[in-house]
């Protein structure tokens, strides 16, 4: 049988800092589970504007639609904030997850042990906190028409449209409650139908998909202020908590910060299944570029290398070895090893990305 494919399209900034990293946990794969990959490397975002004129060529397009899951770093950074907005770097990333239809976007926010005492918010309310945020990607305000700033009278008016249809959100619900049936059988899902008639669409869709398809799931719903509020009041209250796209970018943030850093929070972006029964996949950390630490070192790999054990866990169906690469990290974390972004006020002496890397490598080593 071939090897399972990936396409890495490392990005910008601190992005091929931390896929270097996730790099070495391939290589470790071949060399020491005897699971090789085929791996193209492409661009996109700043890194493929500077090359080709676009953040994403057609041709890095196709291959995406042609492997078995895309690995992607990080995109954008000031050198190209003045760029006209149909050729920004984000658009790149935006226009991967639109034509592979990346509906659902999985942002676990776990609270290592380790990490407790460094989150924001007090021990006792993060430690052991497990939850993942299934956030609508292709949809919403980020892509509904019309869309644009147009000259009214005398001035100029930015226009955005949030639109859902009744079948993306039942899709995105439907991944929700399937992940819930094997997590902790619960979903809260979050919209402000207070305000916004897409928000009523979206509660009675939900209700809908529940009653008739998941009655056995526990389902609640919340307006996504008070979600946010929620999530950072009592975060261990939620299990699954599914939202639309707009919403799920701003409490996947919030999510992140409770479990200490951005830097740790990984994420998985899964569409229809191909022929071959594996989801059409991407899989990112959720942090950005980073440009303020770029080139120093100091970038913490273990989102990205998280997004990886996603990659193995949901596109190759590899589990074990998925919880193997979580195991390294949690030990790391466990015997001290902190990044930049990882030290608290009273400081420690940081490691760089690469020890990092070096470190999850090693652990691994010692599972086996
Ligand atoms: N998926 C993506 O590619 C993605 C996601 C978010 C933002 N962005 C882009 O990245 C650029 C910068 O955006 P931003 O500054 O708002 O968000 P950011 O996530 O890049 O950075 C926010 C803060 O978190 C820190 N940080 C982020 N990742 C880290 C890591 N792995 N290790 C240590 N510290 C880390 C940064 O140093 C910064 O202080 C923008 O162009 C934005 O559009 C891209
Ligand atoms: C870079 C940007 C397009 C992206 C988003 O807004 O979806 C990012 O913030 C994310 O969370 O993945
Ligand atoms: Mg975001």
């Amino acid at each position: 049988m071939a090897n399972p494919s990936l396409l890495i399209l490392a990005g910008d900034g601190i992005g091929p800092e931390v896929m270097a990293e996730v790099k070495k946990i391939i290589g470790w794969m071949g060399a020491k589970r005897g699971v090789s990959f085929d791996v193209t490397e492409d661009l996109v975002g700043g890194c493929a504007y500077d090359k080709h004129g676009v953040p994403l060529h057609d041709d890095t397009m196709a291959k995406a639609q042609e492997v078995d899951a895309v690995l992607l770093g990080a995109v954008g950074g000031p050198k190209y904030d003045s760029l006209d907005f149909s050729v920004k770097p984000e658009r790149g990333l935006l226009r991967l997850r639109k034509e592979m239809d990346l509906f659902s976007n999985l942002r676990p926010a776990q609270c290592f042990d380790a990490l407790a005492d460094f989150s924001s918010l007090k021990k006792e309310v993060v430690a052991g906190l497990d939850i993942v945020i299934v956030r609508e990607l292709t949809s919403g305000v980020y892509f509904g028409e019309p869309r644009g700033i147009f000259v009214e009278g005398n001035e100029r008016v930015g226009i955005n449209t949030q639109r859902y249809t009744e079948s993306e959100i039942a899709r995105v619900a439907r991944s929700a409650f399937e992940l819930a049936r094997k997590r902790g059988n619960k979903v809260c899902s979050m919209e402000k139908a207070n305000v916004m008639e897409s928000g009523i669409l979206w509660r009675d869709v939900v209700q809908e998909i529940h009653d008739k398809e998941y009655p056995d799931v526990q389902l609640s719903h919340m307006y996504a202020d008070a979600g946010a509020m929620q999530l950072t009041r009592w975060p261990k209250q939620f299990d699954v908590i599914v939202t639309d796209n707009l919403f799920g970018d701003l409490l996947s943030d919030l999510a992140a910060m409770l479990t200490g850093s951005l830097g740790m929070l990984p994420s998985a972006s899964l569409g229809a299944p191909m022929a071959n029964g594996r989801p059409k996949a991407l899989y990112e950390p959720v942090h950005g570029s980073a440009p303020d630490i770029a080139g120093t070192g100091k970038a913490n790999p273990i989102a990205c290398i998280l997004s990886f054990a996603m990659a193995l866990r949901y596109s190759f169906d590899m589990g074990e070895d998925a919880a193997r690469v979580e195991a390294a990290v949690e030990k790391v974390l466990a015997d001290g090893l902190r990044t930049a972004d990882l030290m608290g006020p009273d400081g420690g002496t940081p490691i760089s990305t690469t020890q990092m890397g070096d470190a999850i490598v090693a652990a691994l080593d010692a599972s086996l």
